[in-house]
């Protein structure tokens, strides 16, 4: 996997998919259940490494990613963060500039100790072939749940203050951008060896706020982890970006670029494959289909791209009712693909 992100030679193609570690494991479920809530799960050292491993042991997939979550950033902050069952994330929302002086930034490496133990325990029993993935949210992403305080299909309030209060909304940004490097640089720290930064929300913003908030902000983590850890490998996931993907790869310099369910793999090969590695691009869904859809997908996403820089992903996060022998079965499929 580090290969193919720097551009060398392979001999297969790596797979890993988002949101391997997840609820459509019955190992996952029963390990949720001892350990309380799921802010509890991610805080807990041993049992996040035990879901780490658990698609690692069962699949063997070429990379693990740490077990956390993105909010974990807004909860180090200080904002109020929790998980509810069958809701998803419900913070308190930001909402005022003024609330910006309350978080506190100096104490994000030191609240997160527990997620960076986690990627210690993680690097030790990890055999030296499969890579060690770790994440965060990019400060876009992270910013449209802050603001509004849960998930929701347009992110309306963080881009309302972001049109209405631009240089507020940019306080938030910086902040966020400062937080991700050190998150990401102490993940690094702990052994990580490669890191992703997810922009899930990336497609909702126009040109100009994209590049002003997700391009912009990535560009400049990108540059400071380099600083410190020259040639660290880092993927992007600039989701619904769709031809905006191609300033996005070469504008932050960024090793990979993770593809959503609708690109068209023929155009990534085309237009973004001489400029990064690209990742993806599988339908959840066909995932959950399984059976000739999936295998004729899977197959012409090969087809496509494995002829130069790729890692074989889905194009957004396995969904909890995923059947586990589709997975076992795409990895297969992949595994034995001729390059
Ligand atoms: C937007 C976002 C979040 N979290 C994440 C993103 C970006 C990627 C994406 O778009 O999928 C990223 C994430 N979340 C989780 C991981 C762990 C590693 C892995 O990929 O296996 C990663 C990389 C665990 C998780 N994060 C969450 C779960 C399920 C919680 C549970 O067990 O109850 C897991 C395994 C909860 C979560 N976390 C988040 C939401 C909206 C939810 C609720 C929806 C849902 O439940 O899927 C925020």
């Amino acid at each position: 996997m580090i290969r193919a992100l720097k551009g060398e030679p392979v001999d297969r193609t790596p797979i890993w998919l988002m949101r391997q570690a997840g609820r459509y494991l019955p190992e996952y479920r029963k390990t949720r259940a001892e350990a309380g809530s799921f802010l509890d799960l991610c805080y807990n050292p041993e049992l996040a490494e035990e879901v780490s491993l658990q698609p690692i042991r069962r699949y063997g997939l070429d990379a693990a990613i740490l077990f956390s979550d993105i909010l974990v950033v807004p909860d180090a902050l200080g904002q109020e963060v929790a998980f509810k069952e069958g809701e998803g994330p419900v913070l308190a929302p930001i909402t005022r500039v003024e609330q910006l002086d309350e978080l506190d930034l100096g104490g994000v490496v030191e609240r997160l100790q527990p997620v960076y133990e986690t990627v210690r325990r993680l690097k030790r029993s990890l055999h030296a072939e499969t890579a060690l993935i770790g994440f965060a949210g990019a400060p876009w992403t992270v910013a449209t749940y802050m603001v509004g305080g849960r998930g929701s299909p347009d992110q309306a309030a963080a881009k309302l203050w972001a049109y209405r209060a631009p240089e507020a909304f940019q306080k938030l940004i910086d902040l966020l951008t400062e937080a991700t490097i050190l998150h990401l640089s102490a993940q690094v720290e702990a052994g990580a060896e490669l890191v992703q930064i997810f922009d899930t929300w990336a497609g909702s913003l126009p040109e100009t706020q994209f590049r002003a908030y997700s391009l912009a902000p990535t560009a400049k983590i990108v540059k400071a982890l380099r600083g410190k850890f020259p040639g660290l490998p880092v993927i992007g996931f600039p989701r619904g970006s769709g031809a905006l993907a191609v300033d996005y790869a070469r504008d932050t310099q960024l090793s990979g670029v993770s593809l959503d369910t609708g690109v068209s793999p023929a155009w990534a090969a085309k237009n973004l494959q001489s400029i990064a590695c690209v990742q993806g691009n599988l339908d959840p869904l066909l995932l959950v289909a399984g059976g000739e859809c999936m295998r004729s997908a899977a197959n012409h996403i090969l087809d496509t791209l494995a002829g130069g820089p790729f890692i074989f992903n889905l194009g957004h996060g396995i969904v909890p009712q995923t059947p586990p022998e589709h997975v076992a079965e795409l990895v297969e499929l992949v595994r034995s693909a001729k390059r």
